[in-house]
């Protein structure tokens, strides 16, 4: 359920009229709604109710504005982090560094620096390699990292290929048959504290069968350590819940989730720890654009929107379907191509779609954008890099501004051998 409907014929935010908006801070706009975040943040936190001991860790990446980390953090909501800039903006929101857990399979020697210095809760190590520079830079610092092992099940997530994590090929977590070894050693290692295990098999997730069957995997590894005589205190599930994007999507609920985890961690004695990233943002936010021509051809005309491919990359990058909606429908409907002004034919948002009329000039949403929308946007073709704004009701409040071309430009320079 989300808070964008038709209000007197004309789509609004909560309260707020899209329409207005538009008309104060331009297009493309993302724009989020309050109530739709604080809605998905505690149906997620009461989905796992049943559970004994839980941390949720919000994923960054699916939509790191500040306003929306400064709301979740309000919620309660701790931040799965994934590089240093993420991590200041969840200190920077309010969430305390103990909240807070560092995953990527990148993680630098200055990152993993920064966040021991920042003292935050939980390093998830993806390497053996990762483990050993860790414990070295702990031990320079005189401090001591907790951690938990990533591990990869090798079990296929059944989502898009470039969102899928949890298989074999994918280069996260270490090798479920070494897991255990890899265990002992950095347990063994100064300046790291190894509290227990991680998983995150992909994103997009729409079958909770590979998440049960890789939790089951993890939770025989865990049996496997504590025999050894290793402490498993601590059990990451990581994220990967999907959410609709088409009407008629069955999918999974947050409740649904939260009853296949306790069943399958019912006996586990551990603190569940999660990190949810599209599920909480996904619904809670829409893409407004106009219209800027509608070019008819030899096919279905091509709605040409002032939304590009560098504003929502989704579609381009994955095929990603966005619901696509007017903001004063007439009732009438069209079948017609809708694209960007992107000098690529990859700037396609959806071909021969069957959508509300629309016309020059007029407004329209590409709906579910707030997971991983105005955080993949970029300036390619210099267009501006694109604001958003969230709305509480009648209230609403530019929350990122558009940084125009110009801005971009200034930050360039040619050099003297140039001149
Ligand atoms: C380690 C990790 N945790 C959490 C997430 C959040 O995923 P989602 O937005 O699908 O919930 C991701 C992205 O897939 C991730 O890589
Ligand atoms: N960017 C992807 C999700 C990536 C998840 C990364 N852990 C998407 O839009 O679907």
């Amino acid at each position: 359920m989300d808070h964008f409907g038709l209000v007197d014929g004309e789509l609004h935010a909560e309260q707020v009229p899209l329409a207005a908006i538009a008309r104060e801070v331009g297009t493309p706009v993302y724009v989020y709604s309050r109530a739709t975040l604080s809605r998905h943040a505690q149906v997620f936190r009461e989905a796992l109710s049943a559970l004994p001991r839980v941390h949720i860790a919000f994923a960054v990446k699916s939509n790191p504005n500040l306003a929306v980390l400064r709301l979740l953090a309000n919620e309660g909501y701790g931040a799965d982090v994934v590089s240093e800039g993420e991590m200041n903006r969840a200190l920077a929101a309010g969430m305390k560094a103990q909240d807070i857990v560092f995953s990527g399979v990148g993680k630098t020697r200055a990152e993993l620096a920064a966040a021991l210095r920042a003292g935050i809760g939980q390093f998830n190590l993806e390497s053996e390699e990762e483990g050993v520079e860790l414990s070295a830079i702990a031990q320079s610092l005189d401090a001591r990292a907790t951690c938990t092992l990533r591990v990869n099940p090798d079990v296929d997530a059944r989502t898009h290929a470039k969102i899928s994590t949890g298989k074999a090929e994918n280069k996260f977590g270490v090798a479920y048959d070494r897991a255990a070894g890899i265990y002992a050693r950095l347990a063994g290692l100064p300046g790291l504290e190894m509290r227990g295990l991680a998983v995150h098999i992909g994103s997009q997730i729409s079958d909770l069968e590979p998440s049960r069957q890789a939790f089951v995997r993890m939770g025989a590894l865990m049996e496997e350590l504590r025999a050894g005589g290793h402490t498993v205190s601590h059990m990451d599930l990581g994220g990967g819940l999907g959410v609709p994007y088409k009407a008629g999507d069955a999918l999974p609920t947050p409740a649904d989730y939260g009853r296949m985890v306790a069943e399958v961690a019912r006996d586990w004695d551990v603190t569940l720890m999660f990190e949810p990233g599209r599920v909480i943002t996904g619904n809670s936010g829409v893409l407004v654009t106009e219209v800027v021509r509608v070019k008819q051809g030899t096919g279905n005309p091509w709605v040409v929107v002032d939304a590009a491919m560098n504003d929502l990359a989704r579609p381009a990058m994955y095929d990603a379907w966005h619901d696509f909606a007017a903001v004063k429908p007439t009732g009438e409907a069209m079948t017609a191509n809708i694209v960007g002004p992107i000098c690529e034919s990859s700037d396609t948002f959806a071909m021969a779609r069957e959508i509300d009329a629309v016309k020059a000039g007029e407004l329209a949403v590409f709906r579910t954008a707030g997971a991983y929308g105005a955080t993949m946007a970029n300036t390619y073709n210099s267009r501006a890099l694109v604001p958003e704004v969230m709305v509480d009701g009648e209230k609403w409040a530019i929350v990122a501004n558009r940084i125009e071309p110009a801005a971009i430009l200034a930050a360039e320079q040619v050099p003297d051998w140039l001149r």
